[in-house]
């Protein structure tokens, strides 16, 4: 099999992003609430500990859209027609975005939550 360019997988990937991004409402939320959660941590300038921490919720929820969409994408190829495992794939991968995004505002309560009270009362 022949093998992809380095830099061509790169232009792959970001092509694959420029596509979800077009195509998935759900995936320009979450990037428009994660700017939105960065803007906040810098104005409240918390450590770079929790940095790291929010920088890695926030990937991981976007990433996990990323793959919701390529799934999407396959159940939909595989089985045009209505069918119970289809509906199971996707409900089940949607699930799985829900509870990172859960998880996700969990963390940015930890760790904005305080220092955003303490700015507040102050
Ligand atoms: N081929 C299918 N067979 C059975 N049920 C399906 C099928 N395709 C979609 N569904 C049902 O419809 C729901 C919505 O499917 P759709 O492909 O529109 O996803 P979506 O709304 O675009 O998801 P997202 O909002 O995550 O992008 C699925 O979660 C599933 O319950």
């Amino acid at each position: 099999m022949k093998r992809t360019p380095l830099l061509q997988s790169f232009v792959h990937a970001f092509s694959g992003i420029y596509q979800a991004w077009r195509n998935e409402r759900n995936l320009r939320i979450h990037v428009v609430v994660a700017l939105a959660v960065c803007g906040l941590a810098g104005w409240l300038q918390i450590p770079l500990r929790d940095w790291a921490v929010l920088v890695l919720t926030i990937a991981l929820v976007i990433s996990s859209e990323l793959f919701n969409t390529s799934l999407e994408a396959i159940v939909d190829l595989i089985s045009p027609e209505q069918h119970e495992l289809a509906k199971t794939a996707k409900d089940v991968a949607a699930a799985a975005v829900l509870v990172l995004a859960i998880a996700a505002v969990i963390v940015g309560l930890l760790i904005l939550g305080p220092p955003l009270y303490d700015r507040l009362a102050n």
